[in-house]
This record gives structure tokens, C-alpha cells and sequence, in this order.
């Protein structure tokens, strides 16, 4: 085997050192000679096997590109200002709850039941506070157009939102830059708490998170329409609750009621007038 001045191939490499192995190791030249002899042989497989391998791998390669990549499910999206037709030009209130044991969702339904027999003329809407916006933006613009709106809102663990009021208070306490933006909108707040959980020696009202937010919405340019009210669950809180809403009726009849509409809440007298029965003897 001779390597000249041409660039030797690598199988001529190859078989220099089987030959030489072959020599080294004591075995019988022949194998190695046979080996040499067998370069076309050697060859013709190496080619085999490149192609063999070429054919697999463009194999996998069309698999995973015939394959479409499983797409996330899309978020649920909660349209909040659906109108229907015999809707529009209706008034319209949108009752909030916050709660964590169901208490402000009762107190929102039941007003809202109330409301809707006293205002037939008007649509109340009762909403999860959470549901009200997928995302922190639209807490903004859904807002923006709401003209009356109530908010019963419970306060946990130290001055804390419910889970479901989470994401709306934090948004909401943390925007105070926003200026004056709600002027359209009035409304009303009722609150969820207990006077046991006073801490940090705070003035308790100072720490519940309706009062909070009845204070943010005022200071951002909404009107009240009745003032906060101060649901104690050590007192009784239903009590405290029927209270609020005698002072609320009176403002939702001004907003609300039609002004041919005798009203729900203007207690029916009835003129019965006094008779004086005289018997007469017939002769
Ligand atoms: C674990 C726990 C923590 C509470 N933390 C407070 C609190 O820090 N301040 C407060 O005023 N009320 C607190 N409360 C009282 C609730 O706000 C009150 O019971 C309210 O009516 C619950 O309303 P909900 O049923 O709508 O969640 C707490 C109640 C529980 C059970």
C-alpha cells in the first residue's frame, strides 16, 4: 500500500492499519490482506447503511411536521355588557357581591329580587366581582359604564378582600392616580364584617374593605347615593341590612321609578269612606 503525494483516502488509511494491527497482534496476514481485497465490499455497505439512516431520519422529520401542536383552550371570555333588544333603553344596576361564606351573594340576590318587583322598569344584574372582568383592564372599561351600581363586600383576616374580591380590590386601591374617571357612576356599599375582629387597635370601619372602596369610588369622582352601610355579623347583620336598604328606597325610587308610577313603595291607603246606616221603618 502506497500513500503518495495524493491525498490518501480514508480507506487506504484503513487498511494500512488493519494490515498493521494484524501484524502486531500476531494474526494471519491473510485476514488482513482479505480485508483490503474486500474494499469494495466495504464500500457498496457504507453506502447501505448512510442511506438506511438518510431514510429514517426523513421519516421522523415528516412525522413531527405532519403533527400540529396541541393549542392551549382559549379563555372563557364573560361578556358582562350584553343587551338584549327589549333591554335598551332601560336603567340599569349592577349589584356586586364580595363574599367568602355566601352572605353578601344573599344580600345582593335578595335586594336585587326586591328591586326588580318595586322597579319593573329597570334591570338589575347581580355579578360576582371576580367574573366581572377577565382582565385588570376591563375592570376599567366595563366600569366606565356602569351608571348605578351596589356593592355588598365582605372583609376577611385582618382588613383582608374575599378571594373573589381579591383581584378587584388590589386593582382598585392601587389606581388612585386615576383622577376623577367616575363621574357617571352612583352608588352604594354595603359592608360584611364582624367588630371582633378589630386589630392593630384601628378604629374597626377604618379596616373593612367596603368602606374602603365606598371611600376610593367618592374620592374618584362617583356619587353616593346613601351612605356606607355597616353590616355587623356580632350584632346581627340582617338587621343591619334592612336598615341600609329602608334608607336606599327612597333614593332608588327618585332614580328609578317612572314618573307616572304610584310606586312600591308608597304604602297604599285606602279611602274607604264612613257611612252612617240609618233603618228606616217602613209603614
Ligand atoms: C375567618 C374569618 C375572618 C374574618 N375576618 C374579619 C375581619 O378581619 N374584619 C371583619 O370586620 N370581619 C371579619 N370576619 C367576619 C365576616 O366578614 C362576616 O362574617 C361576613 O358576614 C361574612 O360574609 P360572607 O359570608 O359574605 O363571606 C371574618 C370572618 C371569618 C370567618
Amino acid at each position: 500500500m502506497q500513500i503518495g503525494s495524493e491525498k490518501a483516502s480514508s480507506l487506504d488509511l484503513l487498511s494500512v492499519v488493519v494490515a498493521s494491527l494484524s501484524d502486531g497482534y500476531g494474526l494471519d496476514s491473510s485476514t488482513g490482506n482479505a480485508f483490503v481485497e474486500n474494499r469494495l465490499l466495504i464500500v457498496v455497505l457504507s453506502i447501505v447503511i448512510v442511506v438506511l439512516v438518510g431514510c429514517v431520519a426523513i421519516f421522523f422529520v415528516w412525522r413531527s411536521s405532519g403533527r400540529k401542536p396541541v393549542e392551549p383552550p382559549k379563555p372563557l371570555v364573560v361578556k358582562t355588557q350584553m343587551d338584549t333588544k327589549e333591554d335598551q333603553g332601560k336603567k340599569k344596576v349592577t349589584v356586586f357581591f364580595g363574599t367568602q361564606t355566601r352572605t353578601a351573594e344573599g344580600f345582593a340576590k335578595a335586594l336585587a329580587e326586591e328591586a326588580k318587583a318595586r322597579y319593573p322598569n329597570a334591570i338589575f344584574k347581580v355579578m360576582d366581582i371576580d367574573e366581572y372582568a377577565t382582565e385588570d383592564d376591563e375592570y376599567e372599561e366595563n366600569l366606565k359604564k356602569e351608571s348605578l351600581a351596589l356593592f355588598f363586600l365582605a372583609t376577611y383576616g385582618d382588613g383582608e378582600p374575599t378571594d373573589n374580591a381579591a383581584r378587584f380590590y388590589k386593582w382598585f386601591t392601587e389606581g388612585k392616580e386615576r383622577g376623577t374617571w367616575l363621574e357617571n357612576l352612583q352608588f352604594g356599599v354595603f359592608s360584611l364584617g364582624n367588630q371582633q375582629y378589630e386589630h392593630f387597635n384601628k378604629v374597626w370601619h377604618d379596616e373593612i374593605v367596603a368602606v374602603v372602596v365606598d371611600e376610593l369610588l367618592h374620592e374618584q369622582g362617583a356619587k353616593h347615593i346613601v351612605q356606607v352601610g355597616l353590616g355587623d355579623d356580632d350584632q346581627g347583620i340582617e338587621d343591619d341590612f334592612s336598615a341600609w336598604r329602608e334608607l336606599l328606597w327612597p333614593e332608588l325610587d327618585k332614580l328609578l321609578q317612572d314618573e307616572n308610577e304610584t310606586g312600591a313603595s308608597t304604602p297604599y291607603i285606602a279611602a274607604i269612606p264612613e257611612y252612617r246606616v240609618v233603618f228606616v221603618k217602613l209603614e
